[in-house]
């Protein structure tokens, strides 16, 4: 099967784009395709697999698997990617414009020209804070803030925040410390998450800045995490270590993102999206 792709990355966050509005795909292969094309040696190398598809409800919509097949609600440097994508390729007719996820609508602007979007601002909504809506198992309804959250022979904080997926925050003094491989994974799975977690280690550096390391669900170690980045200031001003409606930039590793949860509890989101390669997937089923 011969399928046109295009890979474009937001601060290294890769995926797959698919264009359906040319490219009808089957939903039977979705899984398996997304494990294909993100395998570096067999496939093109990416943390996943994004269809930009045509819908009834926004001007173009977002689709998102991992790089084990399993589908997202959310990606935040999906999203900048679609935006940039949808604009370049004349799919919307405006700067600003509507994208479908799973987790609902959001409103893209894009920064640039036809031939070249540089930047994209995303009011992402407003996040999720109730326990069971993250989902996370437990007694309250209320925020998850700072809970105590044992996990292997270590007991740490936890707060969560879901952008349409779901977040675990967690806070350390030196980012190069986080346990990112060793505890994210387990947290991943973690049975207080029914339906698994994204994984944030977060170091405040100043009143305006993060460090951030993410290990994602259903990817693992990503280069950056849009909708993490957005749950991770989120999760600082809940911890009374940021204040809201401020800009706050965070550093990733692949780059940095700037974030502000403003007073009418909206969450936007401004960063860079690339253009990798375009060409054909030759996938042998
Ligand atoms: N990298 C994406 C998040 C992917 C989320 C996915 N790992 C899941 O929720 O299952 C982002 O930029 O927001």
């Amino acid at each position: 099967m011969k399928i046109p792709f295009t890979k474009m990355h937001g601060l290294g966050n890769s995926y797959i784009f698919i264009n359906i509005f040319d490219y009808p795909m089957e939903e039977e292969y979705l899984h398996d395709l997304a494990i294909a094309v993100a395998n570096k040696d067999t496939g093109i190398g990416s943390d996943g697999l994004i269809l930009i598809h045509p819908t009834d409800h926004a001007d173009v919509g977002m689709r998102i698997f991992n790089n084990d097949g399993s589908e997202g609600k959310n990606c935040g440097n999906g999203l900048r990617c679609v935006a940039k994508y949808a604009y370049e390729h004349n799919l919307v007719d405006d700067v600003k414009f509507t994208i479908e996820t799973k987790a609902g609508n959001v409103i893209a602007e894009v920064h640039g020209n036809r031939s070249r979007v540089e930047e994209v601002t995303v009011n992402m909504g407003k996040p999720i804070l109730q326990r069971e809506k993250i989902p996370m198992l437990g007694e309250s309804s209320q925020q998850v803030v700072a809970e105590e959250f044992p996990v292997e022979n270590a007991v740490l904080s936890v707060t969560t925040v879901s952008m349409g997926n779901p977040h675990a925050v967690f806070f350390v003094d030196h980012i190069e410390e986080a346990p990112l491989t060793t505890l994210g994974p387990v947290i991943e799975k973690d049975r207080r998450f029914p339906e698994g977690v994204n994984v944030e280690f977060i170091e405040k550096i100043n009143d305006n800045e993060l460090h951030f390391r993410v290990w994602e669900r259903g990817s693992g170690v990503t280069q950056a995490c849009g909708t993490g980045a957005c749950a991770s200031v989120v999760a600082a001003i809940l911890n009374g270590k940021l204040e809201r409606n401020k800009e706050i930039t965070v550093h990733l590793a692949g780059g940095d993102l700037y974030i502000i949860w403003d007073n009418e509890d909206i969450v936007w989101m401004r960063g860079k999206a690339e253009t990798t390669i375009s060409g054909d997937f030759y996938w042998v089923r």
